[in-house]
């Protein structure tokens, strides 16, 4: 019997991809500490009951637990940094003044796996702004979002944006629902059966033709506006994207739940050509500190896999062969420049063995 070396939904992460990922990392962690978003590194398990419940209408099925033997508590490995996060600000961070902004990078761990995407860790790389989930906050994430992935070199984006309490807010008011039918119509409306919309709730069913790109989707729900509980979010939205078009492609999907479990007014997917499924997600939510005060927040997480599989992260192998004998002043000289040198150590040693794509001979620079 053949044994896989590890186990389904893990893998290594070997060079040069490996060496991608993390330039990516330091180039979106790059782009947010230019904007004040200061690193924290969570730890990367903790009581399951700091974990779940700190975020509104989050949930913990996710996480993979196990009982600790040291504390005999039961622990649960993160299956999202975001709630770390919260925990960290709205405990240790707690006096500090509002908003606080965080970035942060690491692997998370899933209980399971979804078909679309196959691995259970994957690594993390995001920014949280606490204190605030204005029109300004949503701003300020989005384009934050959009200008480190473009200083990472990836290309192509789109992002397209849902409103996840929307039909929570509707139901709950102005095209009142029977609160028992409110998940299920929720998950109706996401999966886009119109059929099974009609026979709950007929008044939601022009929400599933307001999905496409924004433009046109917005128009479809402000036609849709029900009695101006969306008003602000309509223009919410509309300020938010201002600036983008052009920039990125952009898409307005006011009933998908799918992936957004706590986020509240705002959430959105981001994806780049040629990657199969989302590359990062962010949304606003909700903090719930010890003593059930509730604090406002918004943020993005990428998911540095899913970039790199994509071949999205400029995977970079320039490499110059230092031969036996060579000057190695030289050789530091040209490090100090930019170069990655590779010293051979034995007299066989040729630059294709070394994957090198330069040689240095007689003190130059030679293209292989
Ligand atoms: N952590 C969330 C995205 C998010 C960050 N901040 C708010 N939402 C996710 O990976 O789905």
């Amino acid at each position: 019997m053949t044994q896989a070396l590890l186990p389904e939904g893990f893998r290594d992460r070997l060079p040069p991809f490996a060496d991608a990922a993390a330039r990516l990392e330091a180039a979106v962690l790059g782009a947010a500490a230019s904007h004040g978003y200061e690193r924290v590194d969570p730890a990367l398990a903790e009581f399951e009951e700091g974990l779940a419940g700190r975020l509104k209408a989050a949930r913990t099925q996710d996480a993979v637990r196990f009982v600790d033997p040291v504390s005999q508590k039961t622990l649960a490995v993160r299956p999202d940094i975001t709630a770390q996060i919260g925990r960290i600000a709205a405990t240790r961070m707690g006096h500090h003044p509002r908003p606080v902004r965080l970035s942060y990078a690491g692997p998370v761990l899933k209980l399971r796996a979804s078909e679309l995407s196959p691995e259970r860790e994957r690594r993390q790389i995001g920014c949280e702004l606490i204190g605030l989930d204005t029109v300004a906050a949503a701003r300020e994430i989005v384009g934050l979002a959009v200008e480190a992935l473009g200083a990472a070199g990836v290309r192509g984006l789109s992002i397209d944006f849902t409103l996840p309490d929307l039909v929570e807010t509707l139901a709950a008011g102005p095209l009142p629902v029977a609160p028992e039918q409110v998940a299920t119509l929720t998950e109706r409306l996401d999966a886009k059966d119109a059929g099974a919309v009609a026979a709950i709730a007929p008044a939601f069913l022009p929400l599933i033709e307001a999905a496409g790109p924004f433009d046109a989707a917005h128009r479809r729900l402000a036609g849709f506006e029900a009695q101006g509980v969306l008003a602000s979010r309509l223009s919410g939205l509309r300020d938010v994207v201002d600036g983008l078009a052009g920039q990125v492609g952009l898409t307005l999907d006011p009933t998908e739940r799918h992936g957004f479990e706590y986020q509240s007014w705002l959430g959105f997917s981001i994806f780049a050509a040629g990657a199969r499924s989302e590359i990062g997600r962010g949304g606003s939510y909700t903090i719930v500190h010890e003593d059930g005060q509730e604090e406002a927040a918004i943020g993005f997480s990428l998911y540095a896999d899913a970039i790199v599989a994509a071949g999205l992260a400029p995977v970079e192998r320039r490499r110059l062969f230092v031969p036996i004998g060579s000057d190695p002043a030289a050789a530091a000289r040209l490090r100090a420049e930019g170069w990655v040198t590779v010293a051979a150590l034995e007299a066989g040693d040729t630059p294709e063995a070394q994957l090198c794509t330069h040689l240095l001979a007689d003190g130059e620079v030679r293209a292989l």
